[in-house]
Order: C-alpha cells, then sequence, then structure tokens
C-alpha cells in the first residue's frame, strides 16, 4: 500500500497571516524525518528559500500533493519553545499583525539560524600599535582608516561583515591582513556569556529597600508569574533591590531579563552591573556587531547568556527558561515601537512573564497612570521605597514665572534664562558644584524664519519646519532625516541676511551658558552629540569625574544618573511638552521633568530644581512644587475617566498612507461610509494628520475609541476586511497609540 508522505505547518517570516503547509523532508535513508513545533526550517517560498518555525496543529490533508513544497532543511538551533510559540500568537492578535512578521522579530538573526562551524573573524592586531610607524610610511588612506576604526571599536567581525560595515570592499581588509594591522582568528562555535560570580554581595540594604528584596527575592523562588510594581522616588536605590532578584534567579539557574529604555545611554547602569556581578551582561540592541549579534541570540537560545540587558527587541529572545524580567523606568514612551510590528514592550513584557511562569518587576520614580490603575484594581502588587538611600533629601522644587521675570537680551540676540536662573547657576559654581540646564529639544533652533517676506524653512518632505543645526551649519528634518546646508539668501524672497533662528533648542543655551558664564566648563549632551556608547559614556566619565560644571542636555540627561556633586536642575522651557494634542502630554512631562528634577542632590550636599514657566498654575506646575506625583495622577485620572480616554477606555489608531492625494482621500471616504456602528464604541475621522507629509507621502487618522470591556482590534478587523485598500496605500492599525502626529 502506498504511504501518504507527511506533512507539517510552517510558520515563515514573511508578513503572512498564518504557517503554510510543507511536506517533511526526507533523509538519506529515502523516509521522511519527523519533525516537532518549534524546529526552525528553510522552506522554499516561491523563488526564495526563508526561514520559518514549525508550528502547533496539523495540515490540511486535503491540498493536493502537487502544491506542496519540502521542507529544504533543518537548523540545528534548539526548537522555539510553546511559550515563545503562543507569545508570537499573542502579540499577533493583540496588535493586529502578521504572524510572520512577530515571528521575524524572534528569528531577528538570519545567521544565528545557520550551523556554526568555526569562522574566521578579524581584529585590530595585538601588534597594531607598534606598527604605528609603518602606518605613518604607508599612510592609511581614508578607507583602511575606516576599518581601522571599525575594530578599534570591537572585534569579532568576519571579512564581510567588517567591509560592509567600514563602506569599503574586502580587498581593503585582505590589504590591511597582510600589513598586520589586523588579524584573523576561529571563533570556537559555542557561543556563552561567562556566568556572574556566585559569591558576589551586594551593598548592605536599608530596612525598606531590604523588605523590597526579600519580597522579590521570594517570588523568583516562588517561579510563578505576578507583576510587581517597585515604586520608589528617584535615588531610593530602585537598582539595588532588583540586583537581588537578578541574583536569585541566577541561584535558581534561570535566566533574568531587564528591559531599559535606552540601553545605549546606560553606561553607568552596565558599570554597576560589573562591580555587583563580576562580569558583564549579554547586551541587545542595534548598536551590536553581527557577530556578536548571532553569539548573543545562540547563547541566549541554548540557556548560555544568563541575563540579558537590552532594548525593547529584547523581549523577542528565544530564552531557554527566563525567570525574571526587570523593566525600568517603565513609564517610559520608548518602548512602544511605533514601526512594523506596533508593540508595547512593558505590556507585552507582563504577558510574556506570564507565559514563562515568572515574575516580572515594573521600576519607576513615575509609574505610568495605567500601571497604577492596575495596581489600585488589584492586578498589580505594589513595593514603595519612600525615601532617598542615605539619607539624601529631595530637591526643594521652585516655579520661576516667565511672565514676570522675562528674560534679558543678551548682546548677540534673545535669552532664555531668567534672571532667577542665572542667580541660582553662579551660586552653584561657586559653591564648586555642578549645575545643568535641561531643554528638551535638540539643535540650535527650532525654526528658521525671513524677516523680510516671513517666509519659513519648511521640510520637502514633511509637514515640519527644518531645525537648525549650527555645528554643522546644516538644517535638518526631525522626522525624515532630511538635511540642507543653511542657504544664505531666503529661498522665497531672495533677500540676503534676512533669515533668523527663532526660539531655543540646546545648542543655543550652550551658546548662552558660554556667554554668561565663561569661567565655567560647559558640555552638551543630546542624542545627536551622544555617537556612540564609547562617546556616551566618555561624557558621563568627565561630568563624573567634575571636568564639567555645567551640563546642558536634553531628555537623555534626564535617564537614571546619579552626579553626587550635581545640586542644580534649571528647565529652560518646563511647558514645552503640554501642548500638542496628546492625551498624555500632561503625564509625559510631569514624568520626565520630575525624572529631571531627581538628578538632582541624590548624595550629602542638598538639591533645588528651578522651573520656567508661563503657566505656574497648572496642575503639572503645581504638582511639582509641591512634589506631589500622587496628587497628580489623581487629577491626571479624573480628566482621563471623563473623556472615557485611556485606561478608562480603549483606542486604536488607523493611519492611512500614500503617495497620492486624491486616490488617499477617495479611499479614506470609502473606508468612512463603511464605519459601521456600535454601542459602547464609536470610530472618529478620516483627519489629515498632524504629521499630514511624512517622507514625502499623504497621511489620515482614524481614531477607534471604546468602552474598556470592548476590544477595539475586533471592530478593526471586521470594519477595515470590507475594503481592500489599493496597492499604493498602506494601512496600519496602531493599537493602544502613544503617538498621535
Ligand atoms: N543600600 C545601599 N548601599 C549603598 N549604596 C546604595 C544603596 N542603595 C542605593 N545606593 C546608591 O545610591 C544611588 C542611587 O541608587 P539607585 O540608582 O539604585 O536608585 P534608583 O532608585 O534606581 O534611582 P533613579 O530612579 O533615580 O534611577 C546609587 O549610586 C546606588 O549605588
Ligand atoms: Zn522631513
Amino acid at each position: 500500500m502506498n504511504k501518504q508522505p507527511l506533512r507539517c505547518r510552517v510558520q515563515v517570516v514573511l508578513p503572512i497571516e498564518k504557517p503554510y503547509d510543507y511536506l517533511l523532508p526526507y533523509g538519506t535513508d529515502g523516509a521522511q524525518i519527523a519533525l516537532e513545533p518549534g524546529q526552525v526550517v528553510m522552506v522554499p517560498v516561491g523563488r526564495r528559500v526563508l526561514p520559518g518555525v514549525v508550528w502547533d496543529g496539523d495540515a490540511d490533508e486535503n491540498v493536493p500533493l502537487k502544491k506542496l513544497k519540502e521542507i529544504v532543511s533543518v537548523s540545528e538551533v534548539p526548537p522555539l519553545r510553546e511559550e515563545l510559540r503562543k507569545f508570537v500568537e499573542w502579540v499577533a492578535n493583540y496588535t493586529l499583525s502578521p504572524q510572520g512578521s512577530v515571528l521575524k522579530m524572534a528569528l531577528s538573526v538570519p545567521q544565528a539560524l545557520e550551523d556554526q562551524v568555526g569562522q574566521k573573524l578579524y581584529r585590530l592586531s595585538g601588534d597594531a600599535l607598534s606598527k604605528e610607524g609603518e602606518r605613518e610610511k604607508t599612510r592609511l588612506t581614508s578607507a583602511r582608516q575606516k576599518v581601522i576604526d571599525v575594530v578599534t571599536n570591537s572585534g569579532g567581525w568576519t571579512s564581510a561583515d567588517l567591509a560592509r560595515e567600514a563602506g569599503v570592499s574586502s580587498s581593503v581588509v585582505k590589504g590591511l591582513e597582510k600589513l598586520g594591522m589586523i588579524e584573523s582568528y576561529f571563533e570556537a562555535p559555542d557561543f556563552f556569556f561567562p556566568a556572574p560570580v556566585s559569591d558576589a554581595v551586594g551593598p548592605e540594604l536599608s530596612p525598606d529597600q531590604k523588605a523590597a528584596a526579600d519580597d522579590l527575592v521570594s517570588r523568583v523562588q516562588g517561579r510563578s508569574f505576578s507583576t510587581v510594581v517597585l515604586d520608589g522616588v528617584t535615588g531610593s536605590g530602585k537598582t539595588e533591590v532588583y540586583f537581588e532578584a537578578i541574583e536569585a534567579a541566577l541561584r535558581e539557574g534561570r535566566q533574568a531579563l531587564v528591559l531599559l529604555p535606552e540601553i545605549a545611554l546606560s553606561s553607568q547602569w552596565l558599570d554597576r552591573f560589573k562591580q555587583r556581578f563580576g562580569v558583564a551582561p549579554a547586551e541587545w540592541h542595534s548598536d551590536l556587531t553581527p557577530a556578536l549579534r548571532r553569539k548573543t541570540w545562540r547563547a541566549v537560545a541554548s540557556g548560555k547568556a544568563p541575563v540579558v540587558v537590552g532594548a525593547r527587541s529584547a523581549l523577542m529572545l528565544p530564552y531557554s527558561d527566563l525567570g525574571l524580567i526587570i523593566v525600568d523606568e517603565e513609564h517610559e514612551g520608548s518602548f512602544k515601537q511605533e514601526d512594523g510590528v506596533y508593540y508595547h514592550a512593558r505590556d507585552m513584557a507582563v504577558v510574556r512573564a506570564k507565559g514563562c511562569g515568572c515574575p516580572i518587576v515594573l521600576a519607576s520614580a513615575t509609574p505610568a497612570l495605567e500601571t497604577m490603575v492596575n495596581v489600585q484594581s488589584g492586578r498589580y502588587e505594589r513595593l514603595i521605597l519612600p525615601g532617598r538611600h542615605g539619607g539624601a533629601g529631595m530637591p526643594d522644587v521652585e516655579l520661576i514665572d516667565l511672565r514676570f521675570d522675562k528674560p534679558e537680551r543678551l548682546q548677540s540676540g534673545p535669552g532664555w534664562l531668567s534672571q532667577a536662573l542665572r542667580g541660582a547657576i553662579r551660586q552653584t559654581l561657586e559653591a564648586g558644584e555642578q549645575a545643568m540646564l535641561f531643554l528638551n529639544r535638540r539643535g540650535y533652533a527650532p525654526l528658521t524664519l525671513c524677516r523680510t517676506c516671513g517666509h519659513r524653512l519648511q521640510c520637502p518632505h514633511c509637514t515640519a519646519w527644518l531645525v537648525e543645526h549650527r555645528r554643522f551649519r546644516r538644517l535638518q528634518c526631525h522626522h525624515c532625516g532630511f538635511s540642507a546646508a543653511l542657504p544664505e539668501t531666503c529661498p522665497s524672497c531672495g533677500a540676503e541676511d534676512s533669515l533668523v533662528p527663532c526660539g531655543p533648542g540646546v545648542e543655543r543655551i550652550v551658546e548662552e551658558a558660554k556667554l554668561l558664564f565663561p569661567e565655567a566648563n560647559v558640555a552638551l549632551m543630546a542624542s545627536d552629540t551622544m555617537t556612540s556608547p564609547a562617546a556616551t559614556k566618555e561624557m558621563v566619565d568627565r561630568i563624573q569625574n567634575r571636568e564639567v560644571n555645567l551640563l546642558v542636555g536634553t531628555q537623555v540627561v534626564a535617564k537614571g544618573y546619579h552626579f553626587p556633586y550635581l545640586t542644580l536642575v534649571g528647565v529652560v522651557d518646563a511647558d514645552l511638552g503640554l501642548f500638542g494634542g496628546d492625551l498624555r502630554a500632561a503625564e509625559r512631562t510631569f514624568q520626565l521633568l520630575h525624572q529631571v528634577a531627581g538628578r538632582a542632590g541624590r548624595a550629602e550636599h542638598k538639591g533645588r530644581v528651578l522651573l520656567q514657566t508661563s503657566d505656574p498654575k497648572h496642575p503639572v506646575m503645581q504638582t511639582l512644587k509641591e512634589g506631589d506625583r500622587d496628587k497628580f495622577l489623581e487629577i491626571e485620572a479624573e480628566t482621563r475617566a471623563r473623556g472615557n480616554l485611556p485606561p478608562f477606555g480603549r483606542l486604536a489608531a488607523v493611519i492611512v498612507s500614500g503617495p497620492d492625494e486624491s486616490e488617499l482621500d477617495n479611499f479614506c471616504a470609502g473606508l468612512a461610509r463603511s464605519i459601521p456602528q456600535f454601542d459602547g464604541a464609536q470610530i472618529l475621522g478620516p483627519a489629515p494628520a498632524p504629521l499630514a507629509l511624512l517622507r514625502g507621502k499623504f497621511r489620515r487618522r482614524f481614531l477607534i475609541m471604546s468602552k474598556k470591556t470592548i476590544a477595539p482590534q475586533g471592530i478593526a478587523r471586521n470594519w477595515l476586511s470590507q475594503l481592500k485598500a489599493p496597492s499604493r496605500i498602506k494601512v496600519v492599525v496602531d493599537v493602544d497609540p502613544y503617538s498621535f502626529l
């Protein structure tokens, strides 16, 4: 009797909703090889061969055999665990994303799936420095210099990766190897990160810290799911407390994952980890070299990366046995991904922890309103650290009313620092302490305008002003990256010397600070000046060593840093984040300013915070001044509840975009006509998005608002499936949107 060939389902890493059916591969003995769900395979799709995962459930026996293709090969990597497969399905369902796109985030390193034979890698050669002399002689070409720069930063590159990263041809790499400047070695295929030192002990904890740490440790030992909010004022030792929980996970032989909002800016955190545990954790972020990426993925999958610290994408890695998740600064907006799969890493981390049967800790001094409402309803538990470590007090917060204390003009143009703030800076510097000026705006000026005709310089591809970056004498669009030289004459009326910068960015504050305090050592810290983790670390070290005493920065300085001599924080424009029709504008402003304020006076010297505002009566300013976070949350909760806004109601945004405006409007009109009627939900729109033009695409927005008991996903699915979008039009659903641009 002829036996039917066996088939299985494979979810391919393409933007497709469901698994396809394939034939099991044939072994050398001519028999089919049995596969288990979770095994990683390569399968033909059209003319390509792509990675996929054997999925749960039976293939459809009714599909004719001749339509089925055979699995090409089976990867040696450990099968994806059921926990991760279920998580992929859950995320796809919740975010309305194709399952294949979510799976692709888990299999994000195709090279890691290949069988690993020892591979030839390159690094800076041991005696590269002694070759300096020869290097002079041979006069490194700029192509060669680029390669040297890359390997100086980190080793472990294949020839192809190295050439690609340096933007040169592989013959340049060969040439340098001949010269002896770089050398090759073989890497063993066993990928691992060293185990943390087991007898390392942390600092002696205060009674409050100890109580919180003990609670977390017993949860880790209990090996079951729970969500705990670690709610402690800035500088209360949240990090020290959760380090104890990490230690407990390691003792259990399980892995720990720490999600940080900006891993590239976390040099202090990494130093502390190394001090505490004797080794560095595995890092996961976009700056890893391809070789390190592959090593890390493999080590995580085989349980040889005990602690992973990373950006939101670290949540998607194939952990072999996750025993603890920490989300530090859980209120941070950067945990929301707004590209490809739109997901919130904090919320999805809670789901993943549940699947792994492990506790998850959400740490913050200013937990999100969503999180606090979950505490109130009993879904999350809470541990409180009420005071700063070592008895340091909370800083005094004062408001400067800009309507009365107007910044004086400087010789060179308008000034932005009030008399009160100038005086406080002077005092601080005279006392030998450090001051920080905060303005959450990169560049020199957010707008450039022609004095003669009023023309404003705008991005040709976006609804956005061009921002002047004086250091490079260029204009830049902060939405699409468009950049152009600063014109000499007005592009509209041709007038000369007529373009004036309007408003301040941090570069302009640096200019004013240098003018007012010529004796100070002024430094700037913004995401575009901190171009690499190394550059950030260097700056942080300079501040720690007090080579800098007047720091100017954007939100990158707000996060987690601990500078004992920093006693004054001045916020140049505290009202900046309050505008723009974003439902979380007040909350975000409160969190950010509270966080910035928290940098002041963290050790024995008392801290002082001055907020320049034109609206001192605003609840955000009042509660910051009173240091009353819970009162702010109460006011905010009332406002949101009244509008049935999250977390009391639910939202999903639908963003429709395309290159042709009339085609787009036609399609949106069709969508609007097919909006169904609901009880407890409504769909608003279409409205031009605030960024009505982005990267050359026109954009319209709809907003689905529903009661908390109704899932907007189902509404979106039914409604949007009625109309097929023309090929040039893209429809994106953003469930629980954070950006309304
Ligand atoms: N029990 C302790 N013994 C010694 N030093 C401690 C202790 N607890 C905290 N510290 C120190 O106090 C400083 C602040 O602690 P930590 O950074 O953990 O606070 P945090 O709550 O995470 O702060 P933030 O929210 O502002 O980032 C750190 O330098 C930390 O090493
Ligand atoms: Zn642009």
